[in-house]
């Protein structure tokens, strides 16, 4: 398929398949390039401004080379004020998808994209409504579907958000990693 950016030679600076399949569905040539970060953020960081700054720390680890353009994201979960990353073991897991269970939360994603000495940082906000679930299930999608890589431990686009996911109020694909319609809108502007 060719669109108005598949000429643009673009870098995505993210490990994460869910965004690297987006951006091969919304037609662009892109490369990976991937590079350590620390993903700390400091205190008092709403969690917009935490999506924002740990996206854009990702994408300060690229200085602006050769024209192209590189885009870089970060994913947070929002539960009534707590933030929830990633999963550090199985009992982390199960402790946040009980949290999840039965309640409505937020996911944020920062997205960052360099050109040249240009960064622009933008995020989206989606709502998710869960129905109830036993420990059992939870315990069932954990053991199957191993969601350790994902902030809030699940995915939207398996089991959890097949069955689980009630409803959602804003982008879909912002809850997959990477809000596309947004960044459409952005990358276009830029071209
Ligand atoms: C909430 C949710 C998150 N996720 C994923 C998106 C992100 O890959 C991950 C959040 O971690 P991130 O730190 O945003 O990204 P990453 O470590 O996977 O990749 P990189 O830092 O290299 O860009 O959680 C889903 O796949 N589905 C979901 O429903």
């Amino acid at each position: 398929m060719t669109i108005i950016l598949a000429n643009t030679p673009i870098i995505l600076a993210s490990k994460s398949p869910r965004r690297q399949e987006l951006l091969t569905l919304m037609g662009l040539n892109f490369k990976v390039e991937l590079k350590d970060v620390d993903e700390s953020y400091p205190d008092g960081l709403s969690p917009a401004e935490i999506a924002v700054y740990i996206s854009e720390k990702k994408a300060k680890a690229f200085d602006g080379k050769n024209g192209e353009i590189v885009i870089t994201a970060d994913t947070i979960v929002a539960l009534n004020g707590e933030i929830l990353g990633k999963p550090e073991d199985r009992a982390h897991a199960q402790e946040m998808l009980r949290k999840l269970s039965g309640s409505k939360h937020e996911v944020y994603t920062g997205v960052t994209i360099v050109k040249g000495n240009l960064i622009h940082s933008f995020y989206d906000r989606t709502e998710v409504y869960c129905k109830a679930v036993s420990h059992e299930e939870i315990d069932f999608y954990i053991d199957n579907y191993k969601p350790y890589d994902k902030a809030g431990s699940y995915g939207v686009q398996d089991w959890w958000g097949i069955v689980v996911v009630q409803r959602i109020e804003g982008s879909y694909t912002n809850v997959m990693g990477l809000p596309t319609e947004k960044l459409y809108n952005e990358l276009i502007k830029l071209v």
